[in-house]
């Protein structure tokens, strides 16, 4: 077997530097395009991510890390488990992800503790593996064509039935990966990377024995590549000791969010991710340099710490940053440098930051009136009817606006005529509410880029990027923004467009804030102080926007938190400490209301129903909650829940209109899930992403149908 090389990276941005694989992208999906155009597209940002590479130094470059939408996807297609109903779609792949006309797309969910989300295989009885390994084989042959020689990288067979909740299927899998091991060694494919990520969570004996029995068995096969076996986001924990039990030649650990092994590796390549693939500050040399010192096993190789993918592409491509905080940074490309360097024992990188400032630690908030006493000075003050409709907040954001921003930044539109484009932008909104009888409207958020990025560029402490784009879902995207110093709120930031918005209407208008845990969450963090402090700063300050949105007389505020489940740790250990931290800045952020007026919160991908009790303590008036897009899964969990609560009628990624029996439907179970007067009626998410032609149509049916139960409710009543 060939030694692993001695310098690598888990994986690799795929979006393109300028997007070039989102544009792509959707100009398929928009029919703009051929599939052609499509993969060939593909082909470049995967010919220049290897380029690269190699350029910088890299020995080990890694293939198939390359997704048009989610690597688990990939995977469960590498498998065969393509769910029969997609089967006959022009495009199965495309179908499962996004769904088509009458056909809704596999579930959606987190990878892990980030902000990245794959689409969750979906494995029955029913489902018949079958290897297609064209991808995997595919991408091999074209790094080879280019003159590289590449490890493909395929998330692991316990990582994969885990997430498809279908460990029980482990035999038929395992049949699988043999038949890809040893095509890939035919191929002359001498190391191949099985993600594991799942070990770093708490696993049940049974789930570590499927660990011992998977590996021991890939293993044993007569002709196969070096297994390395890749683990990132935590620690290894229990399953290090059964992994290094079993034949695989190489095992990956994050020595940045991990310990040191305590396991003796002696006879295992360690693959030590010491460069952080998760933040974008500079490693520090000594750090690095102690852990590598501290592995016994017989052979190191420097690493990331995970994929790439959740960092942007090049720090230079920022010349907008100040240089002082730009030498503090790192994104992909100086990550890579920094592995070479690491790994050729010469690196000359920046110092650790200085000592962290001391700061007062957080004040315990005044609490508001009891759940049942604010209720009642809600109900008289707002006089809403029966099952209220409302929206989460973002309608869509049109191209013009998009455009309009640009050319803010470009200078070639005034601020002042960018402000009354977003005005009027409220104006459509505020009536395309009315028209279809919404009863709690919102200003749409037309002039934020997004809900995290644009609070970061009016608060202290805050820097974006131009350039900085990070996966989020398919070829959705986000700049992250990078939390450098303490945060303040210099002025009010949302009070105008919301005092506008109320003053076009009598219903009345939500505020639209996102909360302190969120907006810490999808932003990049200083590592100088504790997480939960960071939180508490940004907490305030959504505080005092609070108080101000009310003195504005805005009487609903909507505080969103849908990366609370996000932060929580991968070990149940250190669980309750994180819930207790994090609901206790979100009422920090909202106990400053008073009882009269009523607060929301919203979560989505949030698998909430895990994290119900924390939900039910950040003592939100109303909690709107992604329900559709998970075969409403929360209804089952949520009867115990205290106050008003809407779980999402339809699900807002996929294109397509929901029909009103549909939504008819799941209020039905909803009603008998919760008490009528509880019931909230919204979509599962922020409508930001779809056409005003599928909103309008898609809220149309949604009120026809709440109608029809406030109909029968009023019969009943009588
Ligand atoms: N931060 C964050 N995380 C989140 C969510 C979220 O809303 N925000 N939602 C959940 C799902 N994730 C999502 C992530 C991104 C988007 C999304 O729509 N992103 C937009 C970009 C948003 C943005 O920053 N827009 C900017 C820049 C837009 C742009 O592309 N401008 C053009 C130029 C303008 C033009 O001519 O079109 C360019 O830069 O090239 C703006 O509106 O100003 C996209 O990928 O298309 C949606 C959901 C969970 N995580
Ligand atoms: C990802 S949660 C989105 C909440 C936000 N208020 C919106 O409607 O877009
Ligand atoms: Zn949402």
């Amino acid at each position: 077997m060939s030694p692993f090389p001695k310098s690598t990276v888990l994986g690799y941005p795929r979006i393109g530097p300028r997007r070039e694989l989102k544009q792509a992208l959707e100009s398929y999906w928009d029919g703009r395009s051929t599939r052609d155009e499509l993969d060939r597209t593909g082909a470049e940002l995967r010919e220049r991510t290897w380029r690269r590479l190699a350029e910088l130094g890299l020995e080990g470059l890694p293939s198939n890390t390359f997704s048009l939408y989610d690597q688990v996807l990939d995977t469960s297609v590498l498998l065969g488990a393509v769910p029969a109903r997609y089967r006959s779609a022009a495009d199965p792949y495309f179908a499962m992800a996004r769904g088509t006309e009458g056909l809704a797309p596999l579930r959606m969910t987190k990878w892990f503790d980030t902000n990245y989300h794959y689409i969750v295989p979906e494995i029955g009885p029913e489902t018949v593996f079958k290897l297609e390994a064209g991808k995997p084989l595919g991408e091999v042959r074209e790094a080879r064509a280019l003159g590289y020689e590449t490890r493909p990288v395929v998330l692991g067979p316990v990582t994969f039935l885990l997430l498809g909740s279908a460990l029980d299927r482990l035999d038929d899998v395992l049949g699988c990966y043999e038949e890809l091991l040893a095509a890939l060694a035919a191929e002359g494919v001498a190391w191949v990377q099985l993600d594991e990520p799942a070990l770093v969570g708490d696993r049940t004996p049974d789930e570590l024995a499927a660990v011992r029995t998977a590996y021991d068995r890939l293993g044993a096969l007569g002709s196969r590549p070096g297994l390395f076996v890749a683990s990132y986001f935590g620690d290894l924990g229990e399953a290090l000791p059964v992994l290094a039990a079993t034949p695989v030649e190489a095992i990956g650990l994050d020595l940045v969010r991990g310990g040191a092994p305590v396991a003796d590796l002696t006879g295992k390549t360690v693959v030590a991710g010491v460069v952080s693939g998760r933040e974008v500050w500079r490693t520090a040399p000594k750090r690095a340099l102690a852990s590598l010192a501290a592995l016994r096993a017989s052979r190191v190789t420097v690493s990331t710490s995970c994929s790439l993918l959740h960092v942007p592409y090049d720090v230079d491509a920022e010349p907008g940053l100040d240089p002082a905080l730009k030498g503090r940074l790192a994104f992909a490309e100086q990550k890579v440098a920094e592995v070479v360097a690491l790994a050729r024992a010469e690196f000359h990188g920046a110092a650790p930051q200085g000592p962290s400032v001391a700061l007062p630690g957080p004040v315990v908030p005044e609490e508001r009136s009891p759940y049942a006493v604010r209720a009642a000075a809600q109900a008289e003050h707002l006089s809403l009817p029966a099952l209220p409709i409302t929206t989460i907040g973002s309608f869509p954001q049109t191209g013009e606006l998009r455009a309009a921003r640009a050319a803010v930044t470009a200078g070639t539109l005034s601020q002042a005529d960018y402000e009354r484009r977003v005005e009027a932008e409220i104006e459509r909104v505020i009536r395309v509410q009315e028209r279809l009888g919404l009863d709690v409207l919102v200003h749409g958020e037309p002039e934020r880029n997004d809900m995290v990025q644009y609070f970061a560029e009016h608060l202290d402490g805050f820097a974006v990027t131009s350039n900085g784009w990070v996966q989020s879902y398919g070829s959705r995207c986000t700049r992250p923004p990078i939390l450098h110093g303490d945060v303040g709120r210099p002025s009010p930031i949302t009070v105008r467009w919301a005092a506008h918005a109320q003053s076009l209407t009598a219903k009345p208008v939500k505020g639209m804030l996102t909360g302190p845990v969120t907006i810490v969450a999808w932003s990049f963090v200083r590592d100088d102080l504790p997480l939960r402090d960071v939180v508490f700063q940004v907490a305030d300050a959504v505080r005092e926007e609070v108080r101000d949105l009310e003195a504005a007389g805005v009487s609903i505020i909507q505080v969103d938190e849908p990366a609370l489940r996000e932060l929580l740790p991968l070990r149940r250990a250190a669980q309750t400490d994180y819930l207790e931290w994090a609901v206790a800045a979100y009422r920090r952020a909202t106990s400053g209301a008073s009882d009269r007026t009523q607060i929301h919160t919203h979560l989505c991908y949030s698998d909430a129903d895990q994290i119900l009790t924390a939900i039910d303590g950040l003592d939100a008036d109303v909690t709107t909650i992604e329900s559709a897009r998970s075969g409403a899964r929360i209804l089952d969990t949520v009867g115990s829940f205290g106050r008003g609560l809407g779980p999402g009628v339809y699900d807002i990624h996929s294109p397509r209109v929901p029909s009103d029996a549909e939504v008819e439907e799941l209020l039905r179970r909803t009603m008998r899930a919760l008490p009528a007067e509880r019931v909230w009626v919204n979509p599962d998410c922020g409508l930001k992403t779809r056409t005003y032609a599928e909103v309008e149509a898609s809220l149309a049916n949604v009120v026809a149908a709440t109608r029809r139960l406030r109909a029968e409710l009023t019969r009943t009543a009588r």
